[in-house]
């Protein structure tokens, strides 16, 4: 494994961040670490980087140790490559001296090649002896990627590159990023609390949630069967909602029961806590029922239902459900609901 996080534990002060922690990563993957605001995703990027100073636990590149509390080698001393936000291009320097920075030692024309197999590879062959401030924004985040590449790092460690960045031209980024990865062969962690950017960039996501890895999987893995609520509600507009009650034909909740298969429940009859996405449930008309259709609302490709329950508190969120056949449904609707095989998740 090239890098490997064993017992991690870090605090700031009297406040713990990271617990225990163990997390590997794949050789040759790009892992992007996806998880709520404040869980530690940025701090267990610093330890690797050397910005932060391991407090307990080990981290190990290939087998020998990188870090521990005793050993805290400088970051240029790393085999890591950093892209953080904070790493702007240095501005009085033209683009090939920036990408050819980390490279000093070798030899002025292998700086050379070098720097113009990287300008090539992110398109951008013709903008060596330009200034940073001479290029677009999008040109200058392809130019810190291949500076943070050009000494051949084993490990490229990204933490939110894109934060900054507009939504159109940071899916071109991630693209030429991923590609630029790929090529390389290189190792590659991307922190971002960007749920669509994790999918679309990573082979494997690893959610990071109170300070321990709660999950770790491909995409597909972790979006279809989420290891934990945390997990769960990361995607696709997932709503939580108490369980209060259960039998064989579904459970109670503040929107009222939500109809399910027998076969489905007996194998969560202690669940307690139930997460949903939009298309995890199907409405049926019933004039009896107390939850109502108060606002329809087209999305793009698709319409959702937002529904309220006469018997809550109007300060209750409204459910969202997406629907197929808007023409069937009005405003004031009265509606029952029914758990679909997926989107629909239940915990203890
Ligand atoms: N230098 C610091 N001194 C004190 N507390 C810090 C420091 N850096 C981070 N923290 C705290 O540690 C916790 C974890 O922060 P961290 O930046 O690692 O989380 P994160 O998962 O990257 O969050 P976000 O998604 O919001 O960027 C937060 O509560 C944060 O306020």
């Amino acid at each position: 494994m090239p890098l490997v996080f064993s017992q991690i534990s870090h605090s700031y002060g009297a406040t713990p961040v990271l617990h225990e922690l163990d997390f590997a990563v794949e050789p040759g993957q790009i892992t992007c670490l996806l998880g709520p605001s404040g869980g530690g995703k940025s701090t267990l990027l610093r330890l690797a980087a050397g910005l932060e100073k391991v407090q307990r636990g080990e981290i190990h590149v290939d087998n020998d140790v990188l870090a521990n509390d005793g050993l805290h080698p400088p970051p240029e001393a790393r085999p890591v490559g950093l892209m953080f936000q904070e790493n702007a291009l240095f501005p009085n320097m033209t683009v090939a001296e920036n990408i050819a920075f980390g490279i000093r030692d070798l030899s002025r024309r292998e700086q050379q090649e070098k720097v113009k197999e990287l300008l090539e590879l992110v398109g951008l062959d013709e903008y060596g002896q330009r200034y940073p401030h001479q290029l677009s924004g999008g040109q200058q985040q392809r130019i810190a990627l291949v500076r943070s590449l050009a000494p051949e790092p084993k490990i490229l460690l990204m933490d939110e590159p894109y934060a900054s960045i507009d939504i159109t031209l940071r899916r071109t980024l991630r693209e030429a990023a991923r590609r630029t990865i790929k090529e390389k062969g290189t190792t590659a962690i991307l922190v971002t609390h960007d749920p669509d950017e994790a999918m679309e960039m990573a082979d494997s996501i690893a959610v990071l949630d109170q300070g321990v890895i709660a999950q770790v999987g491909t995409p597909q893995e972790v979006f279809e069967s989420p290891a934990t609520v945390a997990v769960a509600t990361l995607f696709g507009g997932s709503q939580r909602l108490a369980i209060t009650a259960a039998d064989e034909h579904g459970f109670d909740t503040a929107f009222g029961r939500i109809q399910a298969e027998a076969e489905r429940l007996s194998s969560y009859r202690d669940a307690h806590t139930l997460v949903v996405r939009p298309k995890g449930l199907s409405l049926k008309k019933n004039e009896k029922s107390d939850v109502v259709i108060s606002d329809l609302r087209y999305i793009g490709h698709d319409w959702l239902a937002f529904l309220t329950n006469n018997n809550t508190p109007s300060a209750t969120e409204p459910l969202r459900v997406l629907i197929d056949d808007v023409s069937q449904y009005q405003l004031g609707d009265r509606v029952d609901l029914i758990a679909n095989q997926t989107g629909v998740f239940l915990f203890k």
